[in-house]
Order: C-alpha cells, then structure tokens, then sequence
C-alpha cells in the first residue's frame, strides 16, 4: 500500500489506540496526535460524569482534527492520530472535514472543491469482556469504564470503501504494530 498521509488508530475506549498509536508512530517516525488531548473541557466534563458524547459535541472536535491533519499532510509531515472515531460520519470529519458532515438539501457547496486526507484506518476491535477489564485496570483517566457500553452501542466498524485494517485487541502489541507495518510496505 502507498503510504497514507495519516495512519488513524480507531476504537472504542480502552481498546489500545493510545498504546498503539504512541508506539508505532515513533517506529515510524511519524507525528502522533491522541485525539483526548483535543477534546475542550465541557466534553472531559460530560464524560468525566458517565454522559455519553452526541454528535453535536463531537463534531467540532473532529473537525478541528481535521484541519490539523490536513495542516500537517499539506506540509509533508506524515501523521498518526490516536482517536474514538466510531461511526462512518466521524471518520468522514476526519477525512474531509466539515464537507464530512451530511449535508440538508437546501444547503449550498455540493461544487466546492474538497480538501481530503489520505486516511489509513486501523480498527482495534475487541469483546465487551477483554476491554472492560483493561479499563477496570487503567489508571488516571478521565474516561468511566461505565461508558464502554454507550461505545460499543454506536460503534460502526469501518468497511469498503473505506481503507481499513481490523486487528483484534488480544493480539499482543508487537503483533499489531507487525501486521501494522505489513499493510504499510
Ligand atoms: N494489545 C494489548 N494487550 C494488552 N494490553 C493492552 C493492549 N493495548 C492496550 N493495552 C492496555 O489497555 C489499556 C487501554 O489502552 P489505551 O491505549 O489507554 O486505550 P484507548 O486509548 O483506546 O482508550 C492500557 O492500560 C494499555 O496498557
Ligand atoms: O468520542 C468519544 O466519545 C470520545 O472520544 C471517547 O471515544 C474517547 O474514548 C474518550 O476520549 C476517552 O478516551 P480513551 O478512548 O482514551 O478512553
């Protein structure tokens, strides 16, 4: 595979994306961004109180991503991004940025020229019960293991056309930054 101008590491809470994303981004070289790390603080606080994310919360932080990706392909610089992204809308945001979002009717830009990120999508994918018990012992996070489920409930597992990657969370992590590296070459 060519390689992407950025390489996103997606799942739900507590299915190794920070790990993953931390430790293949300096094998490679790359820039990596943890998407938590973006979130502004009204969204730390609702998590922080076991309230799910809606879309409306979601949506200019992802845009907000995307314009740093963008920023950061547009110079040369390849990128890992360590980030939720659940559903195919998000990974759209990410992507295309706002033009990402659907659009009503009525509304104007069908025209305009998009400005896209070549994107890469790794899924960690893995059981209620393994995840769980990984977030049961993590430490000094603001996200409650209790959300997990809420995760689980809206999660949308990339599929064609997308270019994805699906590795499972028992893998060890030098299993899944080898398999990583092999869809790169
Ligand atoms: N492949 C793996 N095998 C075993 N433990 C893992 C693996 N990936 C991550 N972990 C552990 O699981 C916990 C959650 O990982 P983390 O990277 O914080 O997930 P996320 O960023 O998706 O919330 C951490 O304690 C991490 O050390
Ligand atoms: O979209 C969301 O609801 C959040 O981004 C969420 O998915 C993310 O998981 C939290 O930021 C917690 O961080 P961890 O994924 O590192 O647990």
């Amino acid at each position: 595979m060519a390689a992407p101008g950025a390489l996103l590491v997606m799942g739900v809470s507590g299915s190794g994306k920070s790990t993953v994303g931390a430790l293949l981004a300096s094998q490679l070289g790359w820039k990596f961004y943890d998407a938590d790390d973006y979130h502004p603080e009204e969204n730390r606080i609702k998590m922080g109180k076991g309230i799910p994310l809606n879309d409306q919360d979601r949506i200019p932080w992802l845009c907000n991503l995307h314009d740093i990706l963008l920023r950061e392909v547009a110079s040369g610089q390849h990128v890992v991004l360590a980030c939720s992204a659940l559903k195919k809308m998000y990974r759209d945001i990410l992507i295309r940025g706002k033009d990402g979002v659907p659009r009503k009717c009525d509304e104007p830009g069908k025209d305009e020229k998009l400005a896209e990120v070549k994107l890469l999508v790794v899924h960690l994918s893995g059981s209620f019960e393994v995840i769980s018990g990984r977030l049961l012992k993590r430490k000094g996070h603001f996200m409650p293991p209790e959300l997990l489920q809420s995760q689980l409930d809206i999660l949308e597992p990339p599929s064609a056309p997308e270019i994805f990657i699906q590795i499972s969370v028992t893998k060890t992590l030098s299993e899944i930054i080898a398999t990583i590296m092999k869809a790169l070459k």
